[in-house]
């Protein structure tokens, strides 16, 4: 049909097949789902983080049970016994939208005395513009540079004498550890009952970058705030986590962080290299950390961390982060 055939009407001899509401496009070539949001959904999608488990327990060391059997498992004529204390297992995303966080919350809340290297300029990226920043509770300031300072809550402090305009300094949050510790904190502001937190987002380190380290990386973190917890609860918790994404036999190597005591590293067997493989980083957050914030003497935090890529490269066989994260993208 030419363009005066149809100015001419010469269309309406024609007879024209039904359109097919229903007919399927052609797939479209472009477009994946990207790897990281794929890990993380599978994250999610395994419950690693479940998020409404019922499970009707007092301490999460018994969570393993919880999810893995049914009722009738726990005792005789499939009577549940008594329960002291009934939660659900739900863990609550944390608010991560702020990539540039204080000096203060990054560190100083999680009892990082001020001349530790990691708050070098060499190993973190602080902002020209805006430098600083000022909204901080000022009663609880006091309480972290007293802490600092010269201790508090059996703890003998840092001795050194420990200042504000260090830790009003702004930077890129080294880890999503900065908004646990605001968590925590909100937390402490209120009667106390039992939480769970976790994160997944983007940390920031001015390090050197190689094949699997780049300046920045989704940091995968959850916390358990409860009453009387104990390292026992925290391995159980990771034996849980981890099983979740395969890993179900596991290792832990006394390790060192600045805010938790006793701190462990994970390692867990990986089937498919024959080996153990670092998997991620965990402890009890420190009384010098919690007691500032005002959370009761009783109650106990126990965290881990991994990162998003590790797991993703190895799931996905990817050997150079650049083609899983960055600003090139190699076609
Ligand atoms: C500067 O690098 C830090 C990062 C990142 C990391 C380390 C520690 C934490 C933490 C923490 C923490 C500790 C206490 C309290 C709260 C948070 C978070 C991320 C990974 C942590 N790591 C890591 O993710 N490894 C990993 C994780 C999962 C995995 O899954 C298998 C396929 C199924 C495989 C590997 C361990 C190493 O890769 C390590 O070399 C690199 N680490």
């Amino acid at each position: 049909l030419t363009r005066d055939n149809l100015l001419r009407g010469d269309w309406k001899d024609l007879e024209f097949k039904e359109y097919n509401f229903l007919a399927k496009g052609l797939p479209p070539e472009g477009g994946h789902l990207h790897p990281l949001l794929k890990a993380r959904m599978y994250l999610l999608r395994t419950s690693s983080f479940p998020l409404n488990a019922p499970c009707i327990t007092n301490k999460v060391s018994v969570l393993k049970k919880c999810t893995k059997t049914s009722p009738d498992d726990f005792s005789s004529n499939g009577v549940w016994p008594v329960i002291i204390v009934i939660y659900i297992y739900v863990f609550e995303e944390m608010p991560t939208n702020n990539y540039v966080e204080s000096s203060f919350w990054n560190f100083d809340a999680l009892f990082q005395p001020q001349q530790h290297p990691a708050r070098d300029s060499h190993d973190t990226f602080f902002l020209q513009e805006p430098s600083t920043t000022k909204l901080l509770p000022e009663d609880y300031v006091e309480r972290v540079k007293q802490i600092h300072e010269s201790g508090g809550y059996d703890s003998r402090g840092y001795g050194y004498v420990w200042k504000r305009e260090e830790a009003n300094k702004n930077l890129l949050r080294t880890h999503t550890t900065a908004v646990s510790s605001r968590m925590l904190y909100l937390l402490a502001q209120q009667p106390f009952a039992p939480k769970r937190y976790y994160s997944i987002d983007r940390v920031f380190r001015n390090e050197a970058v190689d094949r699997t380290h780049l300046a920045e990386f989704h940091q995968i973190e959850g916390l358990i705030c409860d009453r009387g917890l104990s390292l026992g609860d925290l391995q159980g918790v990771l034996h849980d986590f981890f099983a979740r994404l395969g890993m179900s036999k596991l290792r832990f190597k006394p390790a060192y962080n600045p805010y938790t005591e006793p701190s462990m590293e994970i390692f867990g067997y990986h089937e498919g290299f024959k080996k153990w493989v670092e998997i991620g980083n965990s402890g009890m957050f420190r009384p010098e950390m919690l007691r500032p914030m005002g959370l009761p003497e009783d109650v106990q935090v126990i965290a881990w961390g991994l990162s998003l890529e590790r797991p993703t490269m190895i799931l996905y066989g990817i050997d150079n982060i650049r083609d899983l994260f960055g600003h090139k993208v190699n076609l």
